[in-house]
């Protein structure tokens, strides 16, 4: 198939994973004979320093003609002045709005071979296969928000719900579920916060059509307890944008490191008549305090190009490769400094994502 994939590389460790998700793309289109096109685009702050914008208009439009979206993270210190006129991460969230991008769909697996990897003990981590399904164009990213002046005296942000911006995501986690192990939990801070509210009014509404779900209502602070302590009984997870956001960076210890951590953010694919566009990215920011050292984890950014190539191409085949050579290489005990354990073999970005090239093409 020929596909036309946007890149954005974004700041910080971005372009280096970037690359490798795209030497993996390469790679997959070489042994399925596929023809894939990489635009690169600014986003981020790359794009504020040469465009003075976050969101360029042309990479907007080159995304919302493109087959789908790659990208590796934005932000870091050099732009976090608050009186700034324009922030990195102002640019991505223009871009989940602008394409209706309301679902981000975040599996959390635990890799048997990378249980040593993390800080968890082994019987809380075996069976843990989740899929957390974030709200990504509500919540307080978007509600009206006041920056505090020069003198600092009040500042605020607005956690704002509708019943359809529910809606449409508790079923599309409904759905995901009933193709699963037909267990939700549905996260809010109903003992709280109006808009949670809100949230589970609606959500306990919709869930009504599920009969055959095995439903929990989790406060937020207590789901940040349950995650760790019995993180296997969880099959999907729906939860608003900040929420959502926190906890799943909590979920990627489980997998051993932020940089294990795939996402595909998705617009109304229930109701789809064809491949959607989507926007895949590896759950982690850019990472400034390594970003320059070759010693990033490429394997989210890699995993999210299997999401890309499942979701966004219909490529089942090229996705389950492309997963399988990221499970060969890490049976084979070589890892990244993040998930490296005693017994395994550190190796750089470039090489990881290599050797996940050279599984694949084997
Ligand atoms: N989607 C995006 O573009 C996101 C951007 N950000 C931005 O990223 C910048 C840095 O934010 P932080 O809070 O430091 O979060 P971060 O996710 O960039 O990093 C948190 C920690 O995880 C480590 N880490 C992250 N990805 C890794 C990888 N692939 N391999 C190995 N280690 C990895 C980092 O070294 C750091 O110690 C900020 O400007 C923030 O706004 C943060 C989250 C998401
Ligand atoms: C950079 C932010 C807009 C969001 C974030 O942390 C994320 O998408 O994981
Ligand atoms: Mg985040």
């Amino acid at each position: 198939m020929n596909a036309r994939i946007v890149v954005l590389a974004g700041d910080g460790i971005g372009p280096e994973v970037t690359q490798e998700a795209q030497k993996v793309l390469g790679a997959v289109a070489e042994k399925f004979d596929h023809h894939f096109e990489f635009d690169h685009q600014l986003m981020g702050g790359r794009a504020i320093d040469e465009l003075g914008t976050s969101l360029p208009d042309a990479t907007l439009e080159a995304c919302r003609t493109a087959d789908a979206i790659l990208l590796g993270a934005v932000g870091g210190p050099k732009w976090d002045n608050p009186h700034a006129p324009d922030r990195p991460e102002r640019g991505l969230l223009a871009l989940r709005k602008a394409l209706n991008l309301f679902a981000n769909v975040r599996p959390v697996k635990v890799t048997p071979q990378l249980i040593g990897a993390s800080t968890l003990k082994e019987e809380v981590l075996q069976g843990v296969d989740m899929v957390v399904i974030r709200e990504l164009t509500g919540d307080a990213y978007f509600g009206p928000r006041k920056e505090a002046g020069e003198e600092g005296y009040e500042a605020y942000d607005t956690m704002l719900y509708t019943r359809p911006e529910i809606e449409r995501v508790v079923r599309l986690a409904a759905e995901t579920a009933m193709g699963r192990r037909k267990k939700l939990a549905s996260v809010d801070k109903a003992n709280v916060l109006a808009s949670s509210r809100l949230w589970r009014r609606v959500a306990t509404q919709v869930l009504a059509d599920y009969p055959e779900l095995e439903v929990e209502h989790v406060l937020v602070d207590a789901m940040a307890m349950h995650l760790i302590r019995r993180p296997a009984s969880f099959d999907v997870i729906v939860a608003g944008n900040l929420f959502g956001d926190i906890l799943t960076d909590e979920a990627s210890m489980l997998a051993g490191s932020m940089g294990m951590l795939p996402s595909a953010s998705l617009g109304d694919i229930l109701n789809a008549q064809e491949l959607p566009l989507g926007l895949y990215e590896p759950i982690h920011g850019s990472a400034p305090d390594i970003a320059g050292k070759n010693i990033a984890n490429p394997l989210a950014t890699i995993l999210s190009a299997a999401m890309l190539l499942r979701h966004s191409l219909g490529l089942t085949a090229e996705a389950d490769a492309v997963e399988a050579a990221v499970e060969a290489v890490l049976q084979e005990g070589v890892r990244t400094p993040d998930i490296a354990h005693t017994g395994t073999e550190v190796v750089g970005t470039q090489v990881m994502g290599d050797l996940v090239v050279e599984k694949l093409l084997a």
